[in-house]
Parts: C-alpha cells; structure tokens; sequence
C-alpha cells in the first residue's frame, strides 16, 4: 500500500499516521465479508478537513482504503462519517460512488437537511446517520434536533449510528430507546474493559441490546479499548486479549445483530496504530464458529446494508 501523506493542513500534534504495511491475515474471511466500520480522510487538498473540527488527521484516501480492503479479503465497505469532515459527507459520497455498490455510508447531517440532499446521499449509498456523544470529537447537538432528523431518515430506510462511552448509557438511555430506527452502537459502546465484565456497566450495555431488539452492536475496535494489550503489531496473534470476553460475549448473546469493521484509519489512537492484518485475525476469537463469522461479517452487513442483495 502507498504511504500516508497531509497536504493542505497541519496533523495534530503526536498523530499516528496509519499502518502502511499491513500483513496478510492469517484468518481467512469468508466470501463476501464486509469492513462495515471504516472512514476516509480527505485527501484535505480535495475535500477541506471541517472548521469546527476537533482534531486534523493525515490523509486516508478512498484508494487506500480500497487498496485495504483488497489487501485483508474484503469484498465490501460501510464508510462512516468521520468527524473531522463535520457534516460535510463530500468525502463520503465521493467514495461511495467510486466503490461502484462496494461501498454504503453513514453520514452525518444537520436538521436544515432538504430532502432532495437525502435523496442525494440516499442515490449515492447512503444507508445511516451517525449521532456523536463522544465530547472529545464533537460539540453539542440538541437532542430535539437529532430525533427529528432521526424521524426523516426514518422514512428512507435508514438507520442510525450511536456513538458514546459507557459511563454516559445511563444519561442516554431515554433518548436512544425513543429512536425509531435501527440503531446501531460504535465500538460495543466503549466499554472500560480493566472493570468486570460482570459489573453493571456491561450489564447495563447488555440489557439495553436484549430489551431492545432494534439496537445492534459493532464488536469493532479492541485497538481502542485494550488497556493491557498487547498490541496487534510484529506478528501478535493473542493481541488485545483483554477486550475479547467482552465481544465475545456481545457476539454469543446477539449473533444476529452484530458488526465487525477495521476502523481503518483510527483517528485518535495514541499509543499505537495496530497492523490491520493482525486485527482481522483478532475476529475468529471473538467468532469463534464459523456460523457465528458468516453473521457478523456477512450476512448481518448484507441485511442492513445490501437487503436488495440478500
Ligand atoms: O474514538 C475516536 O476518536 C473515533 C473518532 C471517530 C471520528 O472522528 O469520526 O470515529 C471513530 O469511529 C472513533
């Protein structure tokens, strides 16, 4: 693969590029997996990072990422808005049309939305909205606001994409269960996974799946939420060891509803940028059986993505 490069705009400081030289995974993914969890950056010179942007990350092409998904066996990819691109999904839709129906999208957009701009992204392959809870990467939406967005999208089809920390479930509960979608949970809802997972933060995640058949989980992203490691690099195969009973168990309970992604280019890592060879060979420890891998890396993105295909 080619090497990451910044043009217009200065990376924040201490940013990790992403892994050029990804190892072929040892797992072989089945026949039409899909990477349902994965960005663009820019290129910056062609779709400007956003003003209100939290963070200013090196570029991360739509070549390069297909170059990725080549690489590790993907067939397909769900591109999600990144927040550095705010609300415009110039990037994202670029991508999506270039994937020639390889690739759906999740964007993000704001309540002055027309309907003509959701038919465009609709056309183009959008199939979600992302609402962000994360402080860190976004400033404050009204929630008044995202649940009329939430009922528009609504009647596309689409769904939405939740993204918070496991601490901030209690305070969000009320408004995600209002949603009227598919919802689905970034990263299993960034659990602190040094606590047990028998403790009631888990719990609470797992009782917010159960009671709401509507929510779904990506098992995405132990490179984020590891604490003790160790980390997909120099051939690792037991990497992230602490973060595989949690999705595990995400995967056991909720087979059906579950999806796994790269989270290529991971924005905001600061101790690492793991090897994404060696996070495809993370899934079969969390998927143990091969009925349970055929869920969660095709026929789960098929239904919610692809359900013309399937
Ligand atoms: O934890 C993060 O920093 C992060 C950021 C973004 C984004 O900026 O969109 O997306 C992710 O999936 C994860």
């Amino acid at each position: 693969m080619s090497k990451p490069t910044t043009g217009h705009f200065e990376k924040t400081a201490g940013w990790l590029d992403w892994y050029s030289a990804p190892s072929k995974p040892g797992f072989q993914l089945p026949p039409g997996s899909v990477d349902a969890h994965c960005h663009v950056f820019g290129p910056g010179a062609e779709f400007p990072y956003a003003p209100e942007r939290k963070y200013t990350p090196c570029d991360a092409s739509k070549h390069q990422l297909f170059a990725l998904r080549d690489h590790l066996g993907f067939a397909r990819n769900v591109i999600v808005q990144a927040t550095c691109h705010g609300a415009d999904n110039r990037a994202l839709v670029d991508a999506c049309r270039a994937a020639q129906g390889r690739a759906r999208g999740v964007a993000t957009v704001k309540r002055s939305v027309t309907d003509e701009e959701l038919q465009t992204l609709h056309d183009a392959g959008v199939r979600g909205v992302r609402f962000n809870f994360v402080k860190r990467l976004v400033d404050f939406t009204p929630k008044d606001e995202l649940l009329e967005i939430a009922n528009r999208i609504a009647r596309l089809g689409w769904h939405v994409v939740i993204y918070f920390e496991a601490v901030d479930l209690p305070e969000l509960w009320d408004f995600f269960t209002a949603l009227p979608t598919i919802v689905v949970v970034d990263h299993m809802g960034r659990p602190d996974v040094s606590k047990p997972i028998d403790g009631p933060e888990f719990a609470l995640f797992l009782k917010f799946m159960r009671e709401h058949p509507n929510v779904w989980s990506k098992v995405s992203c132990p490179e984020r939420l590891s604490v003790a490691g160790p980390r997909a690099l120099g051939g690792e195969q037991a990497a992230y060891r602490d973060v595989v009973p949690f999705a595990r168990r995400v995967v056991e309970a909720f087979p059906d509803r579950v999806l796994w992604g790269t989270d290529w280019p991971h924005p905001n890592l600061k101790d690492h940028m793991p090897d994404d060879g060696l996070l495809v060979d993370f899934i079969p420890h969390i998927a143990p059986t091969a009925a349970l891998q055929q869920s969660l890396l095709v026929d789960n993105p098929m239904r919610l993505y692809w359900p013309e295909e399937v």
